[in-house]
């Protein structure tokens, strides 16, 4: 039986750095397995997707963090593009939101009930091209189990054309369900598959489900609370990265903790594992 993950508003999670030793007691004492998400959580939000750069200093954090404990990175990109930006071949990545993952000891994973979108995926892939190529600003990125059509450099102006234009790919291209994220929509195979379903397996293919470990996943954005959400009935921590107040003043999370931003959230993987 699913449950319902509990929510709170942002404004009342602790500040992870601020409330360290409760996060400590919620680790109680087990070795924490890290999941991590990139794109707001390694590296702040930019205008385009390929300015999304690792700091050197963050690919040291993580680097030294994955030589202490479990480190997996987790994210809405295509695999190979974050393994690139990541830059540290030891790690697990699964990239497509979870739909796409490879572990450095077992290589690519054959996920059971996902088969090969490929032929989906370029349809979807066609007809956001066609619909949004006229829009300036509108980007369409293409992940291997997902397409991402951007408007973050779109206009006030040109957001309903653009918005149209994706109505009219989920009027003639079955098959396929949207989700949101940071100026963003995002089209996937509509199957029952998330970042949460992604770490539950990563937890039992890497054999970190015992109580020697204890997950935590650390994400910003909409599609990163079916991690949290996973996270709950685990026992585990989520940390969301995001300021107790960024505008959306009913903003609700199912993390335990937050850190205000990506600077935070290394600071704060120092600390884990000093
Ligand atoms: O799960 P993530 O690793 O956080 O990936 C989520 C999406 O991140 C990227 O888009 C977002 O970040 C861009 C760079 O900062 C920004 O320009 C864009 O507006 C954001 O939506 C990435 O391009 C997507 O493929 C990921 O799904």
């Amino acid at each position: 039986m699913t449950t319902e993950p509990r929510l709170r508003n942002v404004r009342d999670l602790p500040h992870a750095l601020e409330a360290f030793e409760a996060l400590g007691a919620a680790l109680n004492g087990a070795v924490p397995a890290i999941f991590l998400d990139y794109d707001g959580t390694l590296t702040p939000i930019v205008d385009r997707p390929e300015n999304a750069i690792l700091s050197a200093e963050g690919r040291a954090v993580v680097g030294a963090l994955a030589r202490r404990v479990p480190v997996a990175v987790v994210s809405g990109r295509d695999r190979p593009d974050v393994e690139a930006l990541v830059g540290i071949d030891s790690l697990t990545f699964a990239g497509s939101h979870g739909f796409d993952i490879r572990t450095p000891e077992a290589g690519v994973l054959s996920l059971e009930g996902i088969g090969d979108y490929t032929a989906l995926m370029n349809d979807v892939e066609r007809v956001l091209n066609e619909g949004l190529g006229p829009i300036a600003g509108a980007l369409v990125e293409r992940k291997r189990f997902s397409a991402a059509a951007h408007y973050r450099l779109v206009s006030d102006a040109d957001y309903p054309a653009f918005r149209a234009a994706l109505d009219r790919l989920l009027e003639t291209v079955p098959g396929i369900k949207e989700k949101t994220g940071k100026k963003v929509f995002e089209f996937q195979p509509a199957i029952d598959w998330d970042k949460g379903k992604a770490v539950e397996h990563l937890l039992s293919t890497l054999k970190l489900d015992d109580a020697g470990h204890r997950p935590m996943f650390f994400g910003d954005d909409v599609t990163d609370e079916d991690a949290f959400g996973a996270l709950q009935g685990l026992g585990g921590v989520g940390v969301l990265a995001a300021p107790a107040s960024d505008g959306d003043a009913g903003r609700v999370s199912a993390a335990d903790f937050r850190v205000d931003n990506p600077d935070q959230v290394l600071e704060l993987l120092r600390r884990l594992t000093p």
